[in-house]
């Protein structure tokens, strides 16, 4: 059985995948201090809390932070007696190869998002992932990542107005009832939402407008049905579209070491 991890600024998320299906995904927040006993310690605790009877016998890693690849490889190696693939690796092979500027270190979760997406709708996309950054990944007719945009995440804009002036509380992100909020939270969360419906269909806008041939575009990250309610931004929306993209990867390596 297969252990994807897909680690991000903020969250760390564990799934292990049977060959068929998904037989728990567990979540944790991401710190780089976190040894391997403690993530043993977590994921034992709630593998057997769910009863699942996992045999995991392979890791696959994508961070978006170096230095919490330490102590993962140490997490497989002394529980699993594995060596995990981490995408961007040289010794990790990729479907299609990033089409991007020399000396470009493409994000990890970027690249595995294209392959999840390509996998399951073919090219010419757009993957829109709402995580700590709000990332547009292009995806080329032939399923390689070919650039795309970086703009700050949903909750990093609300926690930066927090921060920044004094008398704007700590909110969360929600829809509001209108766009003209009638107290401060519901014009915080006015500006953000529609703020950001407005980046998310401008900056997809954009992209076709520059790219040569028709393209869909796929929703993902744990905010994207939020922003998805009634606003038309995405053809498709996912929510396991990057531990999809991990398992493929895991797959393609698989086949090229019996070829
Ligand atoms: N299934 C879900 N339902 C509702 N909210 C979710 C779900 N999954 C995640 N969230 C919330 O949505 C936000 C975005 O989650 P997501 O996992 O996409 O990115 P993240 O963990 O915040 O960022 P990163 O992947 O960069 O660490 C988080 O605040 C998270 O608490
Ligand atoms: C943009 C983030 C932080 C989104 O998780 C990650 O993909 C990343 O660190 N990327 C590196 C730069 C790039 O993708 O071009
Ligand atoms: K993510």
């Amino acid at each position: 059985m297969l252990l994807a991890i897909d680690c991000g600024n903020t969250n760390t998320v564990f799934s292990i995948w049977d060959g068929t299906s998904f037989l728990c995904t567990l979540r944790t927040s991401t710190h780089h201090a976190r040894t391997a006993d403690a993530y043993f310690t977590w994921y034992s605790t709630l593998v057997k809390h769910y009863g699942i009877k996992a045999d995991i016998t392979d890791v696959i890693i994508s961070s978006t932070v170096p230095r919490v690849v330490f102590n993962l490889r140490v997490f497989a190696d002394r529980f699993f007696g594995c060596r995990p693939l981490v995408v961007g690796k040289p010794e990790c092979l990729l479907p299609h190869a990033p089409r991007v500027d020399p000396g470009t270190q493409v994000g990890p979760d970027r690249v595995v998002n294209s392959t999840g997406a390509y996998d399951r709708h073919g090219g010419d996309l757009i993957v829109v992932d709402f995580g700590t950054a709000t990332t547009f990944d292009v995806v080329a007719h032939d399923g390689a990542y070919v650039g795309g945009a970086i703009a700050p995440g949903v909750n990093l804009s609300l926690e930066a107005l927090h921060t920044a002036a004094a008398a704007l509380p700590h909110v969360d992100v929600t829809k509001p009832p209108k766009v003209i909020g009638t107290n401060t939270v519901d014009c915080m969360q006015s500006g953000v939402f529609w703020g950001y419906v407005g980046l998310v269909h401008g900056i997809c806008d954009s992209i076709r407008a520059e790219y040569d041939r028709p393209m869909r575009i796929i929703g993902t990250g744990g905010l994207a049905p939020l922003f998805a309610q009634g606003e038309m931004l995405f053809d498709f929306i996912e929510d396991d579209l990057t531990i999809h993209g991990l398992t493929v990867i895991h797959e393609f390596n698989k086949k090229a070491e019996t070829t």
